[in-house]
């Protein structure tokens, strides 16, 4: 399956990099300081829409919102049996359908983690995807990171929780490396603690099992220093914060396009 991406921002960059050590890859920008960052990034490149569609099995749309109304238009009469992969945040398969008529439709919610090839994806097909496509999407697709296939319905709380979701913990570690400055250690050694406290606590809880409420009683020692701590988050809402961000960040999806 040959991949064409159109917008070589943060995601296109990401899906470039981790695609093309699996297939051929052209990337295509409006931006031509876009299309130079490409070439420098050994990715190929091309100044031509219909040369990237013509070139490409699947096409995969990875410009902002904003910007989607007019490639699509752009895009129409191009396609033909090609299949669109659509990673826009809040875009649905009846929305991109309405202007491209019935076509091949993958929705895909990734994360920036596919950059670093862990990204987390959730994907669901149009009906015209034949199963040995999904088929072949699904493996190419699997070098980026882990995919769920997900109900389109859930899409919207998918981008909250995964999404998102990188840019609330990169915020929660910055609120940790923080605590770590106001200590007394400086910044970079304060977050590097936090990284690999947090890489830690995840793979003890993928290995090990259980829930993570489980874990905090294993880390409270009664009448020990943990739980002062913990009376301070449950004080403040901390947990009701962390959802009621997710909450809000899912409801904007649906008012994204
Ligand atoms: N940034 C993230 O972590 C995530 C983003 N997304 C979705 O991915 C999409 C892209 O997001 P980013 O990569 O962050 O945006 P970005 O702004 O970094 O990149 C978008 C690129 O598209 C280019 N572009 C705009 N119109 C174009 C057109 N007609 N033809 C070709 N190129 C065009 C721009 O020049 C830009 O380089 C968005 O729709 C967003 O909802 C989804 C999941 C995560
Ligand atoms: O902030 C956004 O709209 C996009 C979608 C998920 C992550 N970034």
């Amino acid at each position: 399956m040959r991949i064409g991406i159109v917008g070589y921002g943060n995601m296109g960059s990401a899906f470039a990099s981790a695609l093309k050590e699996k297939t051929q890859v052209v990337v295509y920008d409006v931006d031509p300081a876009k299309i130079d960052r490409a070439r420098q990034d050994h990715v190929a490149t091309t100044e031509s829409l219909e040369f990237l569609v013509w070139n490409s099995d699947a096409v995969l749309v990875a410009v902002k919102p904003k910007d989607v109304p007019s490639l699509l238009e752009d895009l129409k009469g191009l396609l033909e049996e090609r299949l669109l992969v659509s990673i826009v945040a809040g875009l649905s398969i009846e929305k991109i359908q309405r202007t491209l008529g019935e076509k091949k439709v993958i929705r895909v919610m990734p994360n920036v983690n596919v950059l670093v090839r862990r990204g987390v994806m959730a994907f669901w097909a149009s009906p015209q995807v034949s199963s040995e496509e999904k088929k072949a999407f699904v493996e190419l697709f699997s070098s980026c990171g882990k995919l769920y296939e997900i109900k389109e319905d859930m899409m919207d709380s998918f981008t909250a929780l995964a999404g998102s979701g990188p840019a609330f913990v990169f915020k929660f570690l910055h609120a940790m490396a923080l605590s770590g400055v106001m200590e007394g250690f400086p910044y970079s050694t304060a977050l590097s603690i936090v990284l690999d406290t947090v890489v830690g606590s995840c793979e003890l809880l993928k290995e090990m099992g259980g829930v993570p409420e489980e874990w905090v009683l294993r880390v409270a020692s009664p009448g020990g220093t943990t739980v002062e701590g913990i009376k301070v988050l449950e004080e403040r809402g901390f947990v009701g914060t962390v959802m009621e961000c997710v909450r809000q960040t899912s409801q904007k999806a649906k008012r994204l396009t």
